[in-house]
């Protein structure tokens, strides 16, 4: 674990993900956690790379007016959405278990794409940086009754695609090509050059 260090500018993250506050908290640097609880519905038909831009766009964008609402001192919002993506169709979180079941076994056995978007905003002036990051996952293939004992653990129930490949989820995971940060919630080495551009390096 890096030694914490202070930024120039404070850091705060738009997400009540604890996926995406254990990976940046990984960085060593100082941050603040404020989810933005923003409505995550997107016009149908987008392409995968937009939608998950726009949605980390609209996290950091909430979180960011609230600032400005309460007068706050300049600071970078970082905000981040993840989706799984299969023949075009977006898997997010799983409502229940049946659905849950449902997404696993369309995902098993094939190989599927994770979309991760990041957006930093920089409190007060608005200036965004945007970026997305892909990585392919193919998924070992699993008997009815393993993804059954699965979801009965729990795991997937807040992930998108209904597994974690971080949990038991890395069990069910056959190979990934790209980086294995994106399909947790938060491509790091993405974020650090982001972060560089507002003059904010990692290291
Ligand atoms: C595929 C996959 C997803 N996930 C998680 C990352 C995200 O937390 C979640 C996707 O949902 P998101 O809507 O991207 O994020 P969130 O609602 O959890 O958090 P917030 O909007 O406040 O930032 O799925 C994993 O943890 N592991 C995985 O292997």
């Amino acid at each position: 674990m890096p030694v914490l260090s202070t930024p120039t500018i404070p850091i705060i993250l738009a997400s009540g993900s604890p996926r995406r506050q254990e990976l940046l908290a990984s960085l060593g640097l100082q941050f603040e956690v404020m989810p933005s609880h923003v409505d995550e519905d997107v016009s149908a038909g987008i392409p995968p790379a937009q939608y998950v831009e726009t949605l980390a766009a609209r996290k950091a964008r909430a979180v960011a007016a609230r600032l400005a609402t309460r007068g706050e001192a300049p600071a970078l919002v970082i905000g981040s959405d993840t989706t799984v993506v299969i023949d075009g169709t977006y898997l997010n979180k799983p409502a229940d278990e049946a659905e849950a079941i449902a997404m696993l076994s369309r995902l098993q056995g094939g190989t599927h794409e994770v979309y991760t978007g990041l957006c930093v905003r920089h409190h007060p002036s608005g200036r965004e940086e945007i970026a997305h990051s892909v990585t392919q996952v193919t998924m070992r293939p699993l008997p009815e009754e393993r993804i059954r004992r699965y979801v009965r653990t729990g795991e997937p129930m807040d992930k998108a695609g209904a597994y974690a490949i971080q949990g038991y989820g890395a069990t069910l995971v056959q190979r990934i090509e790209g980086d294995y940060f994106t399909v947790v919630g938060l491509p790091v080495g993405l974020l650090a050059d982001l972060l560089e551009r507002f003059g904010v390096p990692v290291f």
